[in-house]
């Protein structure tokens, strides 16, 4: 007979905590927890709302009639940690003390982890964070920025991009180890990936201005006129920073970070709008037209995923930038829950070892 195992997966995001159960692939239970911004700025840091987090997600546990005692093991989205490659990472006292101490910066999936490895150390069970946001698999011709001071880094949603490469690779009945892929996560954040044979050997940092802009964040700008704004006096870094990451992108033109909101002024009439949606869109067509010269024209597939892939205009004027350079797939919304799940399956299952954190 087949073992079944049962999984407790956490997905922390900005604004709301997506958890399910899964018995092997099979979903038993998948919630959103939304937070209120009232509730958040409680607590001064994101790693300050842990204890809150992993309680909601008891008591909803609790609810749901969810007898924790049975899980197999705990899954979270991992976080900010230092560089690594893909795969099933075992969390470990030097990934919490990362996590904690927030080696490369503040987000909310540096929770992950952390709430994992609370719940299942009480039920003495293993707990573990998969192709966490600092995925780094970076050619080194891919690191050198221009200036030596500074070097490129892979910072982008790994999660969703490995998770919608295995699943275009397991329909093409082909090996993810065998094709180059271009991959743009449409989200909130937008990061466009080259995978050559498994590896993404080169993407944008899509939280710290590189690539296209997005619905909240600026992207790449140009430098002069970013270094005159920081120095004129007007603004803090804080305040910078802000308009960066947050409030950038389309919260800036538009001031809303809302893809269907921005259709629906299309539609009105807003002649802005257009412009300005459909530049993200150029961008997110260019960046994908720089990677495929990355991957020197070898290009199985180019595939659009994250919910702005929802939007089948916004699609089609990627798709008609993009597709003389290869077949283009939409994979809207994310994969992320079965991701993680998946990542742990291949771990309890021995087909794949836990990585350690060093
Ligand atoms: N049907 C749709 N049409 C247009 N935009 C959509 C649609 N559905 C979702 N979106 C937009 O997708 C964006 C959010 O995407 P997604 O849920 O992948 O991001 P996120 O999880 O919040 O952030 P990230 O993916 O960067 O971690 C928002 O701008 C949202 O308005
Ligand atoms: C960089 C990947 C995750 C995000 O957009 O916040």
């Amino acid at each position: 007979m087949t073992q079944v195992y049962r999984l407790l997966v956490i997905n922390p995001g900005s604004t709301s905590t997506k958890i399910a159960i899964f018995d092997n692939e099979k979903l038993v239970l998948e919630e959103t927890l939304r937070h209120s911004c009232e509730e958040l700025e409680k607590h001064t840091t994101i790693f300050d709302q842990y204890e809150f987090r992993k309680n909601i997600i008891l008591e909803i546990l609790n609810e749901k009639g969810i007898n924790i005692t049975k899980l197999n093991a705990v899954v979270g989205r991992g976080g900010l940690l230092k560089p690594i490659q893909g795969g099933t990472y075992r969390v470990n006292e030097k990934m919490l003390d990362d996590l904690k101490k927030g080696v490369l910066g503040e987000h909310a999936s540096n929770l992950g982890g952390v709430i994992a490895n609370e719940i299942a150390s009480q039920l003495n069970i293993p707990s573990f964070i998969v192709d966490p946001v600092v995925v780094d698999e970076m050619e080194d011709i891919a690191r050198v920025s221009g200036m030596p001071e500074i070097e490129r880094k892979s910072i982008f949603h790994a999660l969703n991009q490995k998770a919608v490469a295995r699943r275009f690779a397991k329909e093409k009945r082909k090996r993810y180890e065998d094709i180059n892929l271009i991959i743009a996560h449409l989200g909130g954040g937008i990061s466009v990936g080259a995978h050559r044979k498994g590896k993404v050997i080169d993407v944008n940092n899509a939280l710290d201005g590189e690539g296209p802009f997005s619905p909240e964040r600026s992207g790449g700008l140009p430098v002069g006129d970013l270094m005159k704004l920081c120095y004129s006096g007007k603004y803090t870094l804080d305040e910078i920073k802000k308009k960066i990451k947050g409030n950038g992108g389309l919260v800036a033109y538009l001031g809303t970070n809302d893809g269907r909101k921005v259709s629906s002024m299309i539609e009105a009439g807003d002649q802005r709008a257009k412009l300005v949606y459909e530049a993200m869109a150029y961008q997110i067509s260019k960046e994908i037209g720089s990677l495929s010269t990355v991957l020197e024209g070898e290009v199985d597939a180019i595939i659009l995923t994250g919910g702005i892939a929802y939007d089948k205009e916004f699609v089609s004027w990627i798709k008609e930038r993009v597709e003389f350079i290869s077949e283009v797939i939409v994979y809207p919304g994310e994969d992320e829950l079965i991701a993680l799940t998946e990542g742990g399956l291949r771990v309890l299952r021995g087909e794949e070892e836990a990585k350690e954190y060093l």
